[in-house]
Parts: structure tokens; sequence; C-alpha cells
């Protein structure tokens, strides 16, 4: 199969509900020359777990760091639970586990357990039976020094901290990064335990949008600093769809689908489309062409991620 890049520009709805827990507002942000954020408008529905998927330096790390204040953006704004991660930043802050993308941790001389015990000093509720099985599960020693740690095990000691406070929203940047499989599956595991106990949000940039398939609710995905699209997995998966037709020698399918392309392929007599749009829509089109819908199959999340990912455009 020959993929063919479409060229034509798209407009995907986005559909999304509030309350947000997380939501910015045209922020845009500079690096010089750079735009890493071209006016963002991200929302992240209450209780979503939310993917932000995109090639590198797409924006993805520039976005959540803004969100924590650590990154401050020239235009726009940003909310966390209605607060102003700016101007309420420590509040807003307080209401976040945050997963840093790189593997460097603070405190390097402290062992794991005294900068956890440091940690639990800042947050009332602190649950140090929590904090146990946390690292328990994620196999760290309490007595190992930070600045000893691999870089999974770093990566592991990272997650305990954004999840030790059982936070309202969790905002992680590839949490899976550097993890064994074993590790991958537990982290995962913790994940989705946080969210059955506490409901919470989540809003993680990840590449291996595979990983979260059974977790993730929302999609979002960044290019050159832009959001290009938002949408709720289940429009995803209702309107993006892979349509398998063949038709009589020479068939070509229909001249004009009104929908949107994202990619084609074809084999001998079958061609393949990936569709944005109306189901009915399309199959009637490549009917009215002569031709035969054999399938029509929602694509998995990390095809669909894909998939969106390499069109040329999409607004
Ligand atoms: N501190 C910085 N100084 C200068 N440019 C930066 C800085 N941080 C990010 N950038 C630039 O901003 C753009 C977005 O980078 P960012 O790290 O947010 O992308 P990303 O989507 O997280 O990428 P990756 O998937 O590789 O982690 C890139 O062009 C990057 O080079």
């Amino acid at each position: 199969m020959t993929p063919i890049t479409p060229t034509a520009e798209y407009v995907l709805p986005t559909g999304l509900q509030g309350p947000f827990a997380v939501s910015t507002h045209a922020l845009t942000k500079r690096f010089g020359a750079a735009l890493a954020l071209d006016a963002v408008s991200l929302q992240v529905p209450e209780g979503a777990v939310y993917v932000l998927a995109g090639a590198n330096g797409a924006g993805k790390t520039t976005l959540l760091t803004a969100l924590l204040d650590l990154v401050r953006p020239d235009e726009g704004r940003a909310e966390v639970l209605g607060l102003d991660t700016h101007r309420q930043g420590a509040m807003a802050r307080a209401q976040i586990g945050y997963m840093p993308g790189s593997v460097t941790a603070a405190f390097p001389w402290l062992r794991i357990g005294q900068f956890l015990s440091l940690l639990g000093g800042y947050y009332p509720g602190w649950d140090a039976s929590y904090v146990g099985h946390l690292t328990e599960r994620l196999d760290l020693d309490l007595n190992a020094r930070i600045r000893g740690l691999s870089k999974g095990q770093t990566r592991r000691f990272q997650l305990v901290c954004a999840l030790s406070h059982r936070p309202p929203v969790l905002i992680l940047d590839e949490p899976t990064d550097g993890l064994d499989p074993e590790m991958r599956d537990e982290a995962l595991g913790l994940l989705s335990e946080h969210l059955a106990d506490t409901g919470g949000t989540v809003l993680l940039a990840t590449h291996h949008a595979y990983e979260v398939e059974g977790l993730a609710d929302h999609v979002g995905i960044m290019r050159a600093g832009r959001l290009i699209l938002q949408t709720p997995r289940e429009v995803l998966q209702s309107q993006l769809l892979i349509y398998r037709a063949d038709g009589p020698e020479g068939w070509a399918g229909p001249a004009h689908l009104d929908a949107q392309v994202i990619a084609r392929a074809r084999s001998g007599r079958e061609i393949q489309w990936t569709v944005w749009g109306d189901k009915r829509t399309v199959e009637q089109a490549i009917e009215a062409s002569g031709g035969v819908v054999r399938s029509a199959t929602p694509l998995g999340l990390d095809q669909a991620v894909t998939a969106l990912m390499r069109t040329k455009e999409l607004r």
C-alpha cells in the first residue's frame, strides 16, 4: 500500500464540553524567533484523561510547564480548577501533581524517604501509608540517594512525587519514558487506581498513545506550536474511520468525498481511505461512484493519533 498524503486543509470540530479542569486561552510563547506556543486554547474537561500528542518540538512540554508557571507565556492565560496559573500560581500548583519530562530530580543529595518526608510537610492531608504503597509498587528503596538513581528509577520516583498527595489534577510529561515494560504496566496501573480513587483529571503528553489506549477519553494534537485538534475519544471513533472498498476494473473511487480524507492507499483493486466525516455520507459517495464498501472500521487511539499527526494541515 502506498499512502498518499493529502494536500487540502482540514477543519475538525472540537465538541468539548465544560466545566474544564485545565484551560488555556490563546496561550502564546516565543523563545527568540521560535514560536513554541501559537495561541493555544486547550480545554481539558473535569475528570478527563486527556492525551496530548505531537511530534518532537511541537510544544507539548512548553504548554505543560506554562501550566505550572515554570514558563511564562508572552500572551494569553491559563487556569487550573478556575485558578489563574500565574496570579494564583501557588494555589493552582497545590492542586497539581506534576511529573516533568526531564530526568533531573531536585535535591540529589537527599534519600528518597527524606525527600518524601520534606514534600509531605507541604500537604495537610499527606497520607504516609499511601506513599509507602506507591514506593513499594514502584519498587523504590526509601534509603536510596536521589543522585544515584538510574533514569527509570528517577522516573518512578518522579511519578510517586506526582501522585503522593492525591492531587485532583495530574500533569504528566511522557510518564512512561524510561520505564521497563513491567514498571510501565505498574505505573499505568497506579494511574488507573488513582483515577478510580480520586475521580481526578489527567493531562498527559506522550509519544506512545497505545500505552494509554484503555485510559484516554480525550485527545489533543499539537503541531508547530498549534493545537490542531482536540476532541473527545468517542468523536474520534465515530468520525475517523478506515473505509475499504473495491470496484470494477479501473475504478478510482469517488472524485469528491464530502468529508475530509486524511490518507489514501491502494492495493490491487482495493482502495483504503482514512476519512473524517459522517459514515453514511462517505459510504454513499463510494457506492455512488460504483464502488462496494467492504468495511468501515474505527482506528485505535494510536493509529488515529498517528494518522492525524501525519496530515498536512488541520485547523
Ligand atoms: N528553553 C528554551 N529555549 C529555546 N527554545 C526552546 C526552549 N524550550 C523549548 N524550546 C523550543 O520550543 C519548541 C517546543 O519545544 P517543546 O519542548 O515544548 O516541544 P515538545 O513537543 O515537548 O517536544 P518533544 O516531543 O521532543 O519533547 C521547540 O522548537 C524547542 O526548540
